[in-house]
C-alpha cells in the first residue's frame, strides 16, 4: 500500500556492508561495530593526532531512492544543526560531519559520517541486562541527567520527538547523553513537524489521533514529558514499561485505553511516593493535562526527591510488584493485550459465536475458501491481535486478495508496493511488526506483511470510528484507507471514487468468505 503523504517519512536502509577496521575517515580511524540502527552503523573509533576514542556513526547513501536520500539528508542536517546550536553536558556531541571516500567500497562510498563522543553503553544496554522489580544502579542520576538534557533541548526550542532508553548514552565517568537528534526539531511556535518514526512504546497516546500529513506528525514538548515518564518507570522498575502487554503494540493500545479514561494508571507498586507522583505528572492523558510539567520543573522536582540521604524508597519485593503489573492488566481489559508473538492465545480460541452458512464462525474463515491452507492461522492470529470487532480474519483474507492474491511475491515497482499485502516499505517502516518472531520486520515476510497490514487497519478502524464515520461502512473505510490514507477518507467522509472498484472488489471477497 502506498500512502502518498508519507511515502518519503520513512527510509528503508539497507544493513551496510562494514567498514574494515583500521579505515580512516578524515583524522579519525575505525574500530570495530558497536551497533547498527535504521540507518546505518555506529563504529568505535579514535582520534588519529591524540588517540582521543570517539564513536563514528556512518549512514550509507547509495543504495537509497532520491526521497530516501533526501529524508536521510534532513535528519542528519537536524543532528548537526542541533548539535552544534546545543551545548549541553547531558548532550551528546557531533564533532564532525565526513563524507567517507571508500571507491573499493562501493556501498559505502560517499556515506555520511558523523563524529561524536564516544559512550561506554546505552541506557536500553543497561535495562536489557538489568533485573525487573528495582531500579539500575544509579538510577536517580542517570533520570537527573536525562531531564536536564531534555530541559535544556525545550529552552532552545526543540523538541527531541524519539527519546527512548536507547537513545539514552552513558559515557565514562558517569556522563548521561541524551542523543540522537534526527528527530529532533525546532520548535515552531508550541510545536514542530516530525515525520512518524517515534517508537511505539514511547509514543504519547495522543499521537495515535493526530493527522499525518506531508509536514508529519505534530510533535509538542509534551510528547518527550510523556516518553520521560515511560522512561523514568523503565529506569526505577529494571525495565518495565508503566502499561501492560507483551508486545509494544499492546502496550501501546493500553495506553490509549487509559487515556480514553477506561482503565486506570496502575504504576509499579515499588516506587517511591515521589516519583510515582512525578511519573504520573509525565503520563497524564493528554497533550493539555501534560502542559504544566515542563522538563524543567521534572528536572527540580528529581534532584528535590532523589537529594539528601533521607530519601524514603517504599518498595514491595519484585513477586508482589509484578501482580500489581498483572491486576492492571486485567483492568486495562485482556481483550486489548493481544497475543504474545507465539500461537494462539486462550482468547483467540475460544467460542467466536454461532456459524455463519459457510460453516465458520462468524469472521473466521472457512475451510473451503480459497485462501491457503498456510496462511490461515497467520492472518487469524493477525487479526485477533486487533480488538475491534470489524478486523476480522474474514476482512484480512480479503483485504489481501485484493492486493495481491495472496501472492507473497507480487510487486508494483511503479508505485513502490511489494509482497503479500502491497507494502510500501517506507511506510512499513513506520508501522512493522515482527508477525513470525526471527528479529527481523521484513515487507516481504507474509507473517510480517500481514501482521502489520493488522495493525495498520485496527488504527484506520479506530480512526473512522473517532471521525464519526458510519459503523456500517468500516469495512469499506478500511480497505479505502488502505488504499489512499486516513486522512483522505476521514476528509470525503466516505470511500474516494478513485478506489471504489477495490473497495468493491474487497467486499466482494468478505462477502463470499462470510458466507
Ligand atoms: N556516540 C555513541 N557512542 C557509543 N555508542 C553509540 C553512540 N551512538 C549510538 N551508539 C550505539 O550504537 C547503536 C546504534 O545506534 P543508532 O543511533 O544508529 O541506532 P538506534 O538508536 O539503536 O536506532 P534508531 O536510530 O534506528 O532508532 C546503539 O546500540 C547505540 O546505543
Amino acid at each position: 500500500m502506498t500512502t502518498p503523504e508519507e511515502r518519503d517519512d520513512e527510509l528503508e536502509a539497507p544493513r551496510p556492508p562494514g567498514l574494515p577496521e583500521g579505515f580512516r575517515i578524515e583524522g579519525w580511524e575505525v574500530g570495530a561495530v558497536i551497533g547498527s540502527g535504521g540507518w546505518g552503523t555506529v563504529y568505535e573509533a579514535r582520534t588519529v593526532a591524540d588517540g582521543t576514542p570517539v564513536a563514528v556513526k556512518v549512514l550509507p547513501t547509495g543504495a537509497l531512492g532520491p526521497g530516501q536520500r533526501a529524508a536521510l539528508g534532513e535528519l542528519v542536517a537536524r543532528e548537526v544543526r542541533f548539535s552544534a546550536e546545543a551545548d549541553h553536558p547531558h548532550l551528546v556531541r557531533t564533532h564532525a560531519v565526513c563524507t567517507v571516500e571508500a571507491p573499493e567500497l562501493p556501498a559505502l562510498d560517499g556515506a555520511i559520517a558523523l563524529v561524536m563522543d564516544r559512550a561506554e553503553a546505552s541506557l536500553k544496554d543497561v535495562l536489557d541486562a538489568a533485573e525487573a522489580g528495582g531500579p539500575i544502579a544509579d538510577a536517580d542520576r542517570v533520570l537527573r541527567g536525562v531531564a536536564a538534557g531534555l530541559a535544556h533541548m525545550h529552552d532552545a526550542g526543540w523538541v527531541h520527538g524519539d527519546l527512548k532508553p536507547a537513545n539514552v548514552l552513558l559515557g565514562p565517568g558517569g556522563r548521561v547523553w541524551l542523543a540522537d537528534f534526527g528527530l529532533a526539531a525546532e520548535l515552531d511556535g508550541t510545536h514542530a513537524h516530525l515525520p512518524p518514526l517515534g517508537t511505539l512504546d514511547h509514543l504519547p497516546p495522543e499521537w495515535w489521533s493526530q493527522r499525518t500529513g506531508t509536514q508529519g506528525a505534530v510533535v509538542r514538548p509534551t510528547a518527550d514529558i510523556w516518553a520521560f515518564g515511560v522512561l523514568a518507570h523503565q529506569v526505577l522498575t529494571g525495565g518495565l514499561h508503566p502499561f501492560p502487554g507483551a508486545t509494544a503494540r499492546a502496550r501501546s493500545l493500553a495506553a490509549q485505553t487509559y487515556a480514553r479514561g477506561t482503565a486506570p494508571l496502575r504504576l509499579d507498586a515499588g516506587l517511591d511516593e515521589d516519583m510515582r507522583r512525578l511519573i504520573a505528572d509525565c503520563l497524564a492523558p493528554d497533550h493539555a493535562a501534560r502542559l504544566p510539567h515542563t522538563a524543567a520543573g521534572l528536572a527540580a522536582r528529581i534532584e528535590a526527591a532523589t537529594a539528601g540521604p533521607h530519601r524514603r524508597r517504599r518498595r514491595m519485593p519484585a513477586l508482589a510488584a509484578g501482580l500489581v503489573v498483572l491486576t492492571a492488566a486485567a483492568v486495562a481489559g485482556a481483550a486489548l493485550l493481544g497475543g504474545g508473538e507465539g500461537g494462539l492465545t486462550q482468547d483467540d480460541e475460544r467460542d467466536r459465536g454461532t456459524p455463519t452458512a459457510t460453516g465458520a464462525p462468524p469472521g473466521e474463515i472457512p475451510e473451503d475458501s480459497d485462501v491457503p491452507e498456510a496462511l490461515r492461522p497467520v492472518i487469524a492470529r493477525a487479526a485477533h491481535r486487533c480488538t475491534d470487532e470489524e478486523i476480522t480474519p474474514a476482512l484480512l483474507a480479503a483485504l489481501i486478495k485484493a492486493e495481491s492474491n495472496f501472492d507473497a511475491k507480487a510487486s508494483r515497482p511503479e508505485s513502490e508496493e511489494y509482497g503479500i499485502a502491497m507494502w510500501t516499505p517506507s511506510v512499513f517502516r513506520a508501522w512493522a511488526v515482527d508477525g513470525d518472531g526471527d528479529g527481523d520486520k521484513d515487507h516481504m515476510s507474509p507473517p510480517d506483511a500481514i501482521s502489520t497490514m493488522s495493525l495498520y487497519v485496527c488504527w484506520l478502524d479506530q480512526r473512522f470510528k473517532q471521525a464519526g464515520l458510519p459503523k456500517k461502512d468500516l469495512p469499506a473505510l478500511v480497505a479505502a484507507g488502505y488504499r489512499t490514507s486516513d486522512r483522505t477518507v476521514i476528509e470525503e467522509r466516505g470511500v474516494p471514487e478513485r478506489v471504489r472498484p477495490h473497495v468493491d472488489k474487497v467486499l466482494r471477497y468478505l462477502a463470499e468468505y462470510e458466507g
